[in-house]
């Protein structure tokens, strides 16, 4: 499990510099070769097109011109023209198709990494702010966006135009074409000393910009409390603080970028110069005018695709930083997987076995529960009572699966858990967490996230018998009422009732709620408990009471401590017996009381 991680703490950088993460962007390019066969077509021809411009200047210069020949001239001036139209018209190809085909390749990534989030289990989203996951779908991947288009664009294309340059300079004059490229080495030299310094500044970068999107992310989630504590001034001076992190590990990471620069101008230039030396020495002896013209003007088509291919080099070595994080967390586990030979649980009827269950959260950590033992049959109504931290939520967690036993085996209806389908399993239980979570979309659609095909009047059927119906009819838009994220416009009692019809819908055998901790009304908490008492009806469920006056009726009380089971029965014996259930109730009856 990835280590935790808070917004004001950096990520683990990696060491090495990984080639590997090319190949396997290589395979993001894969689906969409013969589109980019194609665009290569365009873009050699428009080169051709392009160099045969100090060609044809050269063939004026060297013979046209000297020998009056206005035929030639013409001729030499009509396929210039057809050069440039050609020239036009693939560039304009060349753009549109790489665009595409790069974006193309960010959506395929985008849809792996998000996919693949869905997959990966809740320690992954406990060990780190949920901003620093964001960021890895969203913004690390479009900075892939440059480098896969226009980056690409221009690598390709200024790769065929070396390589068509190059073959003309030689044919033209192969001793000029050499002392063209004498000064390539120094600067490959350069571009390899810099290659890791302006990895790492990235690397670095990344992580603060993680840490930013981190901190937006957290406070924008808990904005009532800093409001309500009044702690806004706080807030913006941390802000500051990670803004201001971010923003010289920004101006460090551009500093070495640029390094690399002004050495590609300083080189080209130098290669002019050279190339005028030798030239204007050896013109009469080796070298025409319009050789040394035309020359001229390849250099600049030989160097403009050599600065490129060095710009994206640079784009390249800062994806890198980037790459290297989009990649790990498409190589996160899911700590939960189907077994190799793990089989579909057959239809259950409910009946569920803890033997002899330990369990930590961490491979380091304490121990959470210890040798938990219990047997509920089918239809079963089990509570799970006791102090804040004792361990209640974690034993629905392993039954549902969240987490893997530690020690011990889960049996339902005597097979083990751990030997079944994921999916198998939690298509027959129902899980209500203590915060009803809500999706933005209408009721409708949130109550039919139970059971994806059922029919308006299924879900109004479900609603009706939790008794949500009523809440819902009287909103505006009655099942069409649009929600927002968390259902921030409906009370938590309301959310609750959603969660009620949203599960009966999905009709699981096994049901288990977390019961909310929030205080509501008696008028609330009997239309609940009615909503609930239908629910249930048939069911095995477990449920984690925070009022003790919900489950009096329950066929099983535990009470949990410090992880173990300190005391078992139903309400009356467990009254009777005056343990820690009675201290627990009466503690809540005295404290109901006083109010
Ligand atoms: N994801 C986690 N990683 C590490 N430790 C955890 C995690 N979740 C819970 N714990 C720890 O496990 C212990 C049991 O927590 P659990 O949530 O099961 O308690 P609970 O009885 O349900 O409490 P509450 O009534 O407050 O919800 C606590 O000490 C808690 O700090």
């Amino acid at each position: 499990m990835a280590k935790r991680n808070t917004y004001d703490q950096d990520e683990e950088l990696e060491q090495e510099f990984n080639w590997a993460y090319y190949k396997r962007l290589g395979k993001y390019l894969k689906p969409y070769l013969r589109r980019l066969l194609v665009v290569l077509g365009s873009i050699l021809l428009a080169n051709v097109a392009v160099i045969m411009g100090p060609y044809l200047t050269k063939v004026a210069i060297d013979q046209a011109i000297p020998n009056k020949d206005m035929g030639q001239l013409w001729l030499i001036a009509g396929i210039f023209l057809v050069t440039l139209i050609v020239a036009f018209f693939c560039m304009r190809y060349r753009i549109w198709a790489i665009t595409e085909i790069g974006q193309d390749m960010l959506k395929d990534m985008r849809s792996d990494i998000f996919d693949h989030l869905q997959t990966l289990p809740f320690s992954y989203f406990d060990s780190r702010p949920h901003g620093k996951i964001l960021i890895r779908v969203v913004n690390y991947i479009n900075t892939l966006s440059d480098l896969l288009s226009n980056g690409l664009i221009n690598l390709i294309s200024d790769l065929i135009s070396l390589i068509v340059t190059l073959i003309f300079m030689f044919v033209i004059d192969w001793k000029l074409t050499l002392y063209s490229m004498a000064l390539l080495p120094i600067l490959f030299i350069w571009a390899w000393v810099i290659k890791n310094k302006q990895r790492v500044a990235y690397q670095i970068l990344s992580n603060k910009q993680s840490n930013l999107n981190a901190y937006i992310h957290e406070s924008i989630a808990g904005i009532k409390v800093t409001q309500g504590f009044a702690q806004e001034k706080n807030a913006e001076q941390r802000f500051a603080d990670v803004s201001e992190e971010y923003r010289s590990t920004w101006m460090h990471a551009v500093k070495i970028q640029f390094a690399l620069w002004p050495g590609v101008q300083n080189i080209a230039i130098m290669t002019t110069a050279l190339i005028y030396f030798v030239g204007v020495n050896r013109i009469g002896v080796a070298v025409t005018t319009g050789t040394l013209i035309a020359f001229i003007g390849y250099i600049n088509n030989f160097w403009n695709p050599v600065i490129n291919i060095g710009n994206f080099y640079n784009s390249l070595i800062t994806a890198t930083a980037y790459l290297e994080r989009i990649f790990e967390t498409l190589d996160e586990k899911p700590e939960i997987q189907d077994a190799p030979d793990a089989f579909a649980l057959p239809p259950i009827r409910g009946d569920v076995q803890f033997n002899d269950v330990s369990f930590k959260y961490d491979q380091d950590g304490p121990m959470i529960l210890h040798h938990i033992n219990f047997h509920a049959t089918p239809g079963q109504s089990v509570a799970l009572v006791g102090p804040t931290g004792a361990g209640k939520s974690t034993v629905i967690n392993l039954l549902s699966r969240f987490y893997n036993v530690t020690d011990g085996e889960i049996l339902i209806d005597g097979v083990d858990i751990s030997k079944v389908t994921l999916k198998s399993l939690r298509q027959q239980m129902g899980v209500m967490l203590q915060d009803t979570f809500i999706f933005s979309g209408t009721i409708l659609d949130n109550i039919r996230y139970g059971k994806l095909d059922a029919t308006e009047e299924e879900v109004i059927a479900a609603a009706k018998v939790v008794r949500a119906d009523d809440f819902i009819r009287h909103l505006k838009n009655g099942y069409n009422t649009e929600l927002q994220e968390r259902g921030s416009t409906l009370s938590a009692g309301q959310r609750q009732l959603i969660a009620f019809a949203r599960t009966l819908l999905a009709d699981p055998r096994i049901l288990i709620l977390d019961e909310a901790t929030a205080a509501i009304d008696t008028q609330t908490e009997i239309l609940l408990q009615q909503g609930l008492n239908a629910l249930l009806k048939g069911r095995t469920s477990f449920i984690i009471a925070h009022r003790l006056s919900t489950i009096q009726n329950a066929d099983q009380i535990f009470v949990i401590d410090h992880g173990e089971i300190v005391e078992r029965g139903n309400h009356d014996s467990l009254m009777a017996d005056h343990g820690a259930y009675f201290d627990l109730y009466d503690a809540q009856y005295q404290m109901l009381k006083a109010l």
